[in-house]
This record gives C-alpha cells, sequence and structure tokens, in this order.
C-alpha cells in the first residue's frame, strides 16, 4: 500500500474546548490512484492534505508513506520528506514573477533524487513555445501548467492538489486535466486532490467525501471517464 492513514486527528484549543480539523480519519491509496476529497467549506479538506504532505503536524494518528510512518518526524525530516516526496499544486500558481516559465521549473529540478528532463516536461505540459516568457505573459492555464511541471520536476511520488482548477475557466480547466491524466499515466504519480469542480471526481479512481473532520464516503469511482470526454 502506498499510502496508509490511520485514526488521524487534528485538534485545536479554542477556549476551554478542542475543536476537531481532522476526526479519526482512515484512508488507503495504491501507488497510481488519483483520489479526490469532496467536502463542505471547513470540513477539514485543506488540513487533511497539509497533514498528509507534511505541512502540519497531526495531533495523533498515523500516516504511512510506502510504510514509513511520517507523524513521528521531526520538522527537518518532514523537511526531507516534502523535498523527496511530495508535490504541491495550489489554486494561485505563486510563480516567481521575473523568472520565465523554463526558470521557475528549473529551480526546483534539484530537490528531488532522479528529476525528470526539463525540456521532456516542458514539452509534456505544453510550454515549449512559452518557454521563455515570464508569468505575466501567459494565460490563467498557461500558468497552472507552470506550476504542475514545476511540482512534477523532482518526479514526486505524491502530487497533492489543492482545488487546481479553482482560478481557471471551463477549457483551461479541461486543459489541466487531461495533462494530470497524461501525468498520471506516464509517472505513475499518485494524486490527492481537493476539488469542487466535478470533472475531477468524474476522472478520479475513488472519492472521499469529508463532513465535520470526519470521512464519510470512501469510494471507488466504477464511472470512471477520461477527461477529453467529460463534460460539466
Ligand atoms: N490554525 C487553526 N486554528 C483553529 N482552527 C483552524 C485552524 N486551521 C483550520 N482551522 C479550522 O479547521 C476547520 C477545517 O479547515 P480546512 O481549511 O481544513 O477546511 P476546508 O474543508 O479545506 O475548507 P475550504 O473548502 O473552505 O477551504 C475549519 O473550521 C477551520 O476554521
Amino acid at each position: 500500500m502506498f499510502l496508509e492513514v490511520q485514526d488521524l486527528v487534528k485538534s485545536y484549543q479554542t477556549g476551554e474546548n478542542a475543536f476537531f480539523a481532522v476526526n479519526q480519519a482512515t484512508l488507503k491509496m495504491e501507488a497510481g490512484e488519483i483520489v479526490v476529497i469532496l467536502g463542505p467549506s471547513g470540513s477539514g479538506k485543506s488540513t487533511l492534505l497539509n497533514l498528509i504532505g507534511g505541512l502540519e503536524k497531526a495531533t495523533s494518528g498515523s500516516i504511512k508513506i510506502e510504510g514509513n510512518e511520517i507523524c513521528n518526524l521531526s520538522s527537518k525530516q518532514l523537511g526531507i520528506y516534502r523535498r523527496n516526496f511530495v508535490g504541491f499544486v495550489f489554486q494561485f500558481y505563486n510563480l516567481i514573477p521575473n523568472l520565465t516559465v523554463r526558470e521557475n521549473i528549473e529551480i526546483c529540478a534539484h530537490l528531488g533524487k532522479n528529476p525528470l528532463a526539463i525540456d521532456t516536461l516542458i514539452d509534456k505540459v505544453g510550454l515549449h513555445a512559452e518557454s521563455h516568457k515570464f508569468p505575466s505573459q501567459l494565460s490563467g492555464g498557461q500558468q497552472q501548467r507552470v506550476a504542475v511541471a514545476r511540482a512534477l520536476v523532482k518526479n514526486p511520488k505524491l502530487l497533492l492538489c489543492d482545488e487546481p482548477t479553482g482560478a481557471l475557466d471551463y477549457k483551461t480547466s479541461k486543459e489541466v486535466l487531461e495533462l494530470f491524466e497524461e501525468i498520471n499515466k506516464t509517472y505513475n504519480t499518485t494524486m490527492l486532490m481537493i476539488t469542487h469542480n466535478d470533472a475531477i471526481k468524474d476522472m478520479s479512481h475513488r472519492i472521499i467525501r469529508i463532513k465535520d473532520g470526519r470521512i464519510t464516503h470512501n469510494t471507488l469511482n466504477t464511472h470512471r471517464k477520461h477527461a477529453k470526454d467529460i463534460d460539466w
């Protein structure tokens, strides 16, 4: 099993009471799976993603990646885990404005042990003609494709995405989703995504629903579609 989360809890002390942002969450992911997390605002989606990505520390419970526990790692060890294992894509692309497309990707290449070839990746995300442009010269979809390439260049086994198409229109969302599907197929990257976009749900292998910090559903998507065939 690639990822195993067991009885995971993240609580905050608010006055005398504890508030449970993630409450006894248990889930498993196979290598190469695309899993989406759905749930209302404030239900704990980002917290769960951040715990798995080693951006936050759990109150209790266990997260094992390829059998290795990450919940008891020090901050420094968590940094190494993030660097070696995890790529992040957020709703807003967070590119460095005074670096070109190529340079934005290049600066992350050395972070992993087996980085992907930059030019192959630039071709894969369809930005060959844009590689010397600056972020301000790109559309939102193109900027998100740079962000995806930047997250992938170190060849992470796990890609965590928080509303990756949240700032994109229909057409560019579809392009980015086709890219995710292609990357998943080519590199067998395991992907965990938070989204309100129904299309991501339709192209995923598994759907997790969360409410008030608790996982309420965890179902295989037996009617999985390819991104190019999805209308929403
Ligand atoms: N540092 C913190 N201190 C106290 N409460 C927090 C903290 N961080 C998050 N929370 C609370 O935990 C709950 C879950 O937050 P989280 O951001 O994980 O929700 P979400 O499902 O991702 O929401 P959204 O869809 O609106 O982004 C929320 O009620 C939030 O207010």
